[in-house]
């Protein structure tokens, strides 16, 4: 009998979702939508029959049973027993084959490349929805789809833009933020925790109980998923030779790994790769004490009792049992059993980690137990012992190499001192790539190292157009028009980054073509930069600025202070002590400066560069149209510029860091922005939510800072109101968890002596009140706690049992973020 049918196949996902981007490309939103829209059910429709069809026949063919025909096993004559075995595997095989042949087609239907599997785990589908649903004005759904793809992409600039402006827009509720993914058993675990911190006991118990079933439905699913194709990972398909048993050992084993790694799959937070630790355990946790506050003490035993399967020698709980069993009368607690499915479920994932240690052991195939509560002798005491040393032979290497790196750190350090300062002159003279520049200053001729003036780097023409640039945005622009310099009173000071210029140029407010000119020149002076002084690596934008500076006329009367005083770009210059220290607040991460001067009709405002004593000037230069100053970032380059006293002075700054992860962030999404007005497709879109891109933005983009500026004008210290909003909108939960980090810290700080106590209680709450009733009451523990005194006792206000050190260290992590945004600024 053939039991797969050829014609009844589901639509296979990859090729809708090759449709969808297809129709995209056209601007078929229609088409889109429905393509995507069918993708995504049919993944889920495909992972379902998956699940169900090894469920299902899993419970038809179980090997429990003898099958009936092949006889009673003669004793001693193995093979019958065999066939037996065999018998049902294949009957087995032949049950799941027909049943996803019946609902899905055939399986090399639904055989999906690896790349569009990723595509679907990064929510990229939901990114194109986004923007078809916007487009035929489905505002609810567009919110939805942009939500669901941010939780699993935090990092995407767009989509966070994307959703403070949906946020902004008329007719958006906050309830249609909703993720779309979301899975059911953390969905109610989520849920039940935010209940319970607010004490609100009752209503948690309900969702840790929903969480605590959609566990393990979801956990049954993760697990019959993961009887899938043997994965050759690290194998040769061409020399991968086993033999029956051990082909058929490797693949069980496989499959095994797999299950239990659902502990972690089921774990994991949404939009992150963050689990909660000791998951499923922390249900009863939480259970037990929301039952103890509802005053349900045969549940809240119940719980204890699940709790205690887990963790046996947990003192806390083993106390709050105690208590509660007082409570509710001794005889009557002993009736009490933990639940059922939990110890079926631990049976059944002892006697999988002890075949898979066994694996270990015997083969070699690597056991990773991701499970925090397995007791120590499951693992096998060789194994043990293995690790141990292993661990030892690690932590010595650790050592080790960490010495040999310092030594070597030292040994570097010694010959840059000596070579240093000649081999950077040696490096320096590259070409300067194009035939119309001329190199007319070097180190040599500027009395110092890795320096240099370039000319004719930009035309008369462009110089011009930047210029325009400059006062146009300083007119359209928000706050620099007649702002007092933060370098001289004498002087006022306008400037505008590449990605204002290009916003403010979408807005039709300066000619986008000059704002386009400004990126693409700025990119010439970086090129230009790298190839002159021969880096070996990259030169990455660190900030770039337009900058003008224009002399008060009134203002000049008597005047002895520079227009910008003598510094260096990347340490702060100690003059009076001739030195230089390379710590925050200065851009330490920057490497490279570049000045590019756009004019000359002024007087004065001549660049210059001095001895570590910011007083002897070592070289002068006169600005010009298309000349460039260009000078390593360090304390070899201490800078400034003489008082402009008459006029405007325009030039370009640019800074440049050797480390990509200082990459400016605006550079990035000037870029983006540029790509986005060269589409054609985007041309009616381009104030409207970003569009997704075959290769959306790299999520795990280090956070670099947004804007930054040499020095920062007061008035313009909050030059990062776009990150700022855009950390709001992205949950009040974070921006929260940072306060209660901060206030942790502060309070640790402020009360040391308290703190261990307050934690105390707040891991285990009930048990200090257990205790403190029984000895107060005097009398036997069973009748000390009633009804009454529970009653009494104060709101478990920090009463999380378990805060997991996972959430810890986010917390940690978020406070120490929020650390480094006020460095930054
Ligand atoms: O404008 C100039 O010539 C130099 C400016 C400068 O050194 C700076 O902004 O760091
Ligand atoms: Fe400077």
């Amino acid at each position: 009998d053939t039991p797969i049918n050829l014609n009844a196949g589901l639509e296979p996902y990859d090729l809708l979702f090759d449709n969808a981007v297809e129709a995209y490309y056209k601007g078929d939103w229609i088409s889109v939508i429905l393509n995507m829209e069918r993708a995504l059910r049919n993944k889920g429709t495909v992972r379902r029959v998956r699940a169900h069809c090894r469920l299902s026949c899993a419970n038809q063919t179980d090997f429990g049973e003898p099958v009936p025909g092949v006889g009673v096993p003669i004793p001693g004559s193995g093979s019958v027993e065999d066939l037996s075995f065999f018998q049902k595997i294949l009957k087995r095989a032949d049950c799941v084959n027909s049943c996803e042949g019946e609902k899905l087609g055939h399986p090399s239907l639904h055989k999906i490349s690896e790349a569009v599997e990723l595509e679907f785990r990064k929510r990229t589908p939901y990114n194109y929805l986004q923007v078809a649903y916007f487009k035929i004005n489905k505002l609810d759904k567009a919110v939805a789809a942009a939500h669901t793809f941010y939780q699993a992409n935090p990092d995407h600039l767009e989509m966070r833009q994307n959703l403070d402006y949906y946020r902004m827009m008329a007719g958006v509720k906050e309830t249609d933020f909703k993720d779309l993914e979301a899975r059911p058993h953390m969905e109610e675990f989520l849920e039940g925790k935010r209940l319970y911190s607010a004490d609100d006991f009752a209503p948690s118990v309900d969702h840790f109980e929903g969480a605590v079933t959609e566990y393990f439905s979801a956990d049954l699913e993760c697990r019959a998923l993961c009887e899938g194709a043997y994965d050759y990972d690290g194998y040769n398909y061409l020399e991968y030779s086993a033999d029956l048993f051990q082909a058929m050992t490797d693949h069980y084993i496989q499959v095994l790994n797999c299950k239990q790694n659902c502990v972690v799959d089921l774990a994991t937070l949404p939009g992150s790769d963050k689990t909660v630790e000791d998951f499923l355990p922390s249900h009863f946790n939480y259970l037990q004490f929301s039952y103890y506050n509802a005053e349900n003490y045969e549940k809240a035993i119940e719980c204890s009792k699940t709790y205690l399967l887990f963790h046996p020698e947990d003192e806390v709980m083993v106390q709050n049992l105690a208590f509660y069993s007082a409570t509710l009368g001794e005889d009557k607690a002993a009736g009490i059993t933990a639940r059922e499915v939990v110890q079926q479920y631990i049976k059944q994932s002892l006697l999988e980690k002890e075949l898979l240690y066994f694996a270990y052991e015997v083969f070699g195939i690597t056991f990773v137990d991701p499970d925090k509560w397995t007791p120590t002798d499951v693992m096998p005491l060789k194994l043990r012992e293995k690790q141990k040393v292993e661990r030892e032979t690690a932590a010595r290497i650790t050592e080790e190499i960490g010495n040999l790196m310092k030594e070597i750190e030292t040994l570097v350090e010694e010959k840059n001192k000596d070579s240093g300062e000649l081999s950077k002159v040696v490096r320096e003279g590259g070409s300067v790539l194009y035939d119309d520049i001329t190199v007319t200053m070097t180190s040599k001729s500027l009395n110092g190292s890795q320096r240099v003036v370039l000319d004719n780097v930009i035309t008369e023409d462009e110089c011009r157009e930047l210029h325009r640039l400059s006062n146009t945005a300083a007119m359209m622009g928000d706050g620099y028009r007649g702002k007092p310099s933060p370098h001289s009173p004498s002087e006022m000071f306008q400037g505008v980054t590449v990605l204002k210029a290009l916003k403010l140029g979408q807005e039709g407010k300066v000619p986008l073509k000059s704002a386009r000119l400004f990126f693409e020149l700025s990119e010439k002076v970086r090129k230009v930069l790298e190839s002159y002084f021969r880096l070996e690596t990259p030169l990455y934008f660190s900030y770039t600025h337009l900058v003008c500076r224009s002399a008060i006329d009134e203002k000049q009367e008597g005047r002895e202070d520079l227009s910008h005083p003598v510094h260096a770009d990347n340490c702060l210059l100690v003059s009076e002590l001739n030195e230089c220290i390379k710590e925050p607040p200065a851009y330490t991460h920057r490497d490279y400066s570049a000045i590019l001067y756009l004019n000359d009709d002024f007087e004065g405002g001549n660049f210059l560069f001095s001895e570590l004593d910011a007083k002897t000037v070592t070289a002068v230069v006169r600005p010009q149209c298309g000349r460039v100053v260009g000078f390593g970032a360090g304390k070899e380059n201490p800078h400034g510029v003489k008082a402009v006293t008459k006029g405007q002075r325009c030039a370009v700054a640019l800074w440049f860091t050797l480390d990509p992860r200082h990459t400016e962030k605006e550079r990035i999404q000037a870029e983006d922005l540029l790509k986005m007005f060269s589409s054609p497709l985007d041309a009616e879109f381009q104030r409207s939510p970003s569009e997704p891109k075959p290769k959306p933005v790299q999520s795990d983009q280090p956070a670099t800072e947004t804007a930054e500026q040499p020095i920062p004008e007061p008035g313009k210290q909050a030059a990062k109101p776009k990150q700022k909003s855009a950390e709001k909108a992205d949950g009040k939960q974070k921006v929260k968890q940072s306060d209660k980090a901060k206030a942790k810290a502060a309070e640790k700080k402020d009360k040391p002596a308290a703190k261990k106590n307050a934690d105390a209680k707040k891991d285990k709450p009930p048990v200090k009140k257990a205790a403190a009733d029984k000895s107060g009451g005097g009398g036997g523990g069973g009748s000390v706690a009633k009804a009454t005194d529970t009653k009494q006792r104060p709101k478990a206000k920090s009463s999380e049992p378990h805060k997991d050190s996972q959430e810890r260290r986010t917390e940690a992590s978020s406070a120490a973020d929020s650390e480094k945004d006020k460095d930054e600024l």
